[in-house]
């Protein structure tokens, strides 16, 4: 795993502001430098920019970001509970896709609703410390999907990935990449295709920097080329994260991951999905209603995703960029939680997983 945390936090001191320090994941592989937040606005926009993302890490930078609104002095314990909801409902604006952003604001949400008057003074330790949790729970559940995910790969070689579910996407570790991480540490290197996930390069750009910083052997494919190498039987397995799935188990992830679902079915290819429970909206009931991210056209226009880079789109064309679909739970394998493994999944299947964990 890198040597970098994705996000660390310093909690406000002797009048310096709290700070959410963030490794800044849009400069990677080029540059390894952090981007300290100690402004809600500065913090919005490090999620809107993806400087941190992946839904765990978007959910775990937001609740340390709820502790950096500020009430005055003199505000009363009604005044400083408004203060923090506005912080909640304004970073819960950031990005509309991965649910984790929402379970992480909805446990902060929980505390502000539920401290007493007599106790308000103790409200910005106690959010500090429940974000600490979540980014400590985090941790915990990448370990343990590791070790399950591991049971389902033990005979593959190869595995083909899309955009970035490990370490730089979560607390440590990683979803999708937790298992191949786990194999590595018990003495069995698989070999990583990493899909470039175009437009703006985060399998390319950041699992292929991980991965290598770890000494796993890691190769970038252009999205394009998946197809052809399962034809020529070089990938055991495809294995990708989730930013949310559905009551059924459709799972909505990074763009592009739905054609790899249809590929991965052609050749009789397993296709796991590795998410924690916190990634599941047992509220909806289809993929379907999974809101998605629609981002800015620039990313799709210009070749490093930004204005910066060379056009290579006509000004006169034009261009979508949704930022995620959603694959349906039919063309799923397996769903790898914390919990355990999920097979074929099913709305009554993951009725049970919960239950049976409850
Ligand atoms: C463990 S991260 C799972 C997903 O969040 C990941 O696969 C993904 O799609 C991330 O998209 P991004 O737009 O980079 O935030």
């Amino acid at each position: 795993m890198p040597d970098a945390e994705t996000i660390r936090y310093r909690a406000a001191d002797k009048g310096v502001p709290a700070a959410v320090d963030l490794l800044d994941q849009t400069r990677l592989p080029g540059e390894v430098s952090r981007l300290v937040c100690t402004e809600l606005s500065e913090l919005h926009d490090a999620i809107v920019r993806l400087v941190v993302r992946g839904a765990p890490a978007i959910g775990i930078a937001a609740a340390y970001g709820v502790t950096l609104a500020r009430a005055d002095a003199s505000a009363t314990p009604q005044q400083v509970r408004q203060s923090y909801r506005d912080a909640i409902d304004y970073l819960a604006t950031s990005r509309p896709t991965a649910v984790n952003l929402f379970w992480a604001l909805d446990r902060m949400r929980g505390l502000v609703d539920s401290v007493r008057d007599e106790a308000i003074s103790e409200l910005p330790g106690q959010l500090a410390a429940e974000a600490a949790r979540i980014h400590e729970e985090d941790r915990v559940m990448c370990r343990e999907m590791g070790r399950h995910g591991a049971e389902l790969l033990r005979g593959c070689e190869t595995v083909l990935t899309h955009c970035n579910a490990g370490s730089l996407a979560t607390s440590a570790y990683g979803t999708a990449l937790a298992p191949i991480y786990y194999l590595h540490e018990h003495g069995h290197s698989l070999q990583v295709f990493a899909d470039e996930t175009r437009p703006l390069l985060q399998g390319a750009r950041l699992t292929a920097w991980e991965l290598s910083q770890a000494g796993v052997p890691v190769t970038v494919c252009t999205d394009s080329m998946a197809g052809g190498l399962m034809r020529r039987g070089m990938v055991d397995a495809v294995i990708v994260g989730a930013d949310r799935i559905a009551a059924c188990g459709d799972v909505a992830n990074k763009i592009g991951t739905y054609p790899l679902a249809v590929l991965a079915r052609y050749h009789s290819i397993p296709f796991f999905v590795v998410a924690p429970t916190n990634t599941f909206d047992r509220e909806l009931e289809s993929g379907e209603l999974i809101p998605i991210e629609q981002r800015d056209e620039a990313e799709v226009r210009h070749a490093s995703g930004h204005v910066s880079g060379p056009m290579t789109v006509p000004q006169q064309a034009a261009v979508i960029n949704p930022a995620f679909d959603v694959t349906p739970a039919e063309l799923v394998t397996a769903i790898v939680t914390e919990q355990g493994v999920i097979e074929k999944p099913s709305a009554a299947k993951i009725q049970q997983h919960f239950a049976g964990n409850a």
